[in-house]
């Protein structure tokens, strides 16, 4: 049984969603003002993850990831740079999506908030009518002291702690929160019953999501950031609006990717950029990394630890590119020695404990484990030649791969024969002591990623 720790109740819950086989997830996306870094990567990942075991479970999975292309952020951001919010917005959306597919993180739908305006309007109009949310001249907000359960999701009772947002003198009390903010001179606006202005950051995640997902759903996500006070008001608007309760049924929050212990973050300057974190290190790479450590706990960034885990990865695929080989160009044997009944009922309950690291709120650390255990005894097929063994093995790595992706096959249709080819000039060439030409084409095999290995008179060779 799945067990996933919910931010709400502070415990290890069963994982039942609202209506299986349907999870219903939303994930907070970014504000797009600036580049998209390897800590925002991060949470991406650790919820792709998540989305991709939950459908490995036999789950469907609808994942929402909203994009948040109107904010104060933008608005400085273009002031600065002389230019328009939109063009600021349209630059880190594009590179973003570009990004996403790198990493090969699809949610089902990425909402805008500026093409979701008239909802967000429906939305807060729907908040006045019900005497949760009061006009000024300055804006609409949340009448937090309406909502009898704030602080419940980050367990933050005493009032004088929930003061947010700039003091604005129209505000009841500090800790009340802005849905629609009327606009200053210059400022972009949306027409509204209002004022022309622009939404707040709260009120868009719980209209998109609600939008896409329905007035209850089964998973909210984001970074630990955020749930104070983004979820918390996230919550406080939509149970108010909707009369549910829990209005999401798990609330999980992956642990900040640090350097030096500090969270990676824009206004502290220390990001990393995630496309240049991506020239240096293939989305695989980063995938391992990331995955490499539980999502809910910390994770320091160094160009050291990501060269580590290249290396690491790189011996695993060499392990699965093998395994391959010999499934595919080898023939079963009909009969089995002692040691290869022994390692296929190891891979059996190694691939138990797979299923059982990942039902454990998605331990990923003991799932990497149990796939570099199901490699050793891939090596041991690969030196003995059993083809059983190796497909025992491979089969497993596929299926875990389905969450991790990093072992995707890079051999193209076709290439094989040609390099099979190309192998067998070159031992005749080293026949007749042609050795130059035949150092020619080991390089130049070398340079496409064709590694070759001389066992006496053979040559062998596979993809770097
Ligand atoms: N250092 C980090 N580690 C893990 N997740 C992060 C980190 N920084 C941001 N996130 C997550 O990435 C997603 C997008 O965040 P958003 O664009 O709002 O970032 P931000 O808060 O503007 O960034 P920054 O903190 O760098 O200013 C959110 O789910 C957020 O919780
Ligand atoms: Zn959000």
């Amino acid at each position: 049984m799945l067990k996933v720790f919910n931010t709400l109740t502070r415990r290890l819950e069963d994982f039942k969603p609202l209506e299986p086989p349907l999870v219903r997830m939303y994930v907070c996306g970014p504000t797009v003002y600036d580049h998209s870094h390897i800590g925002h990567a991060r949470t991406w990942v650790a919820f792709d993850i998540i989305k991709k075991y939950l459908r490995l479970k036999g789950y469907n999975v609808i994942h929402v990831q909203n994009i948040t292309d109107i904010d104060d952020k933008i608005i400085n951001r273009a002031r600065e740079l002389g230019v328009s919010w939109k063009e600021v917005a349209d630059t880190y959306t594009n590179e973003y999506f570009e990004l996403m597919k790198k990493l090969k993180v699809f949610p089902t739908v990425h909402p805008r908030v500026t093409d979701h305006i008239d909802d967000i309007i429906e939305f807060v109009q729907d908040l006045v009518d019900k005497g949760y949310a009061y006009v000024t001249q300055s804006g609409v907000y949340f009448d937090v002291d309406k909502y009898p359960y704030y602080g419940q999701l980050s367990g933050i009772k005493d009032k004088k702690m929930w003061s947010q947002e700039e003091f604005v003198k129209d505000k009841k009390n500090p800790y009340d929160f802005a849905l629609w903010k009327c606009a200053k001179p210059g400022e972009p606006w949306w027409d509204s019953p209002w004022c022309k202005g622009r939404p707040g950051w709260h009120i868009e995640c719980s209209t998109m999501s609600s939008k896409y997902l329905g007035k209850q759903f089964d998973v909210h996500g984001g970074a630990r950031d955020l749930i104070f006070p983004h979820h918390e008001n996230e919550i406080a608007q939509s149970e108010a609006r909707f009369g549910v309760r829990p209005w999401v049924k798990y609330w999980l929050h992956s642990g900040y990717l640090t350097v030096k212990g500090e969270k990676m973050s824009k206004s502290l300057g220390n990001i990393v950029p995630l496309k240049d974190v991506l020239k240096s290190f293939e989305p695989e790479v980063v995938r391992y990394w990331l995955s490499s450590a539980h999502y809910r706990t910390e994770l320091d960034f160094s160009w050291e630890r990501l060269e580590e885990a290249k290396r690491s990865l790189t011996r695993m695929r060499m392990t699965v590119d093998e395994l391959r080989k010999i499934v595919k160009k080898e023939s079963p044997k009909g009969k089995l020695d002692e040691w290869e009944i022994k390692a296929i009922y190891e891979v059996s309950k190694i691939r138990n404990e797979f299923y059982d690291a990942m039902d454990n709120d998605f331990n990923t650390p003991e799932a990497w484990a149990a796939v570099r255990e199901a490699l050793r005894l891939g090596n041991k097929a690969i030196e003995e030649g059993s083809w059983e063994v190796s497909l025992a093995v491979l089969e497993f790595v596929n299926e875990a791969d389905k969450v991790f992706e990093v072992f995707e096959e890079r051999v193209h249709e076709g290439v094989e024969p040609f390099i099979d080819l190309l192998v067998e000039v070159r031992s005749k060439l080293r026949e007749m002591k042609q050795w130059e030409l035949a150092d020619y084409i080991r390089s130049k095999l070398d340079e496409l990623g064709v590694k070759l290995l001389d066992k006496g008179k053979e040559t062998e060779w596979r993809f770097a």
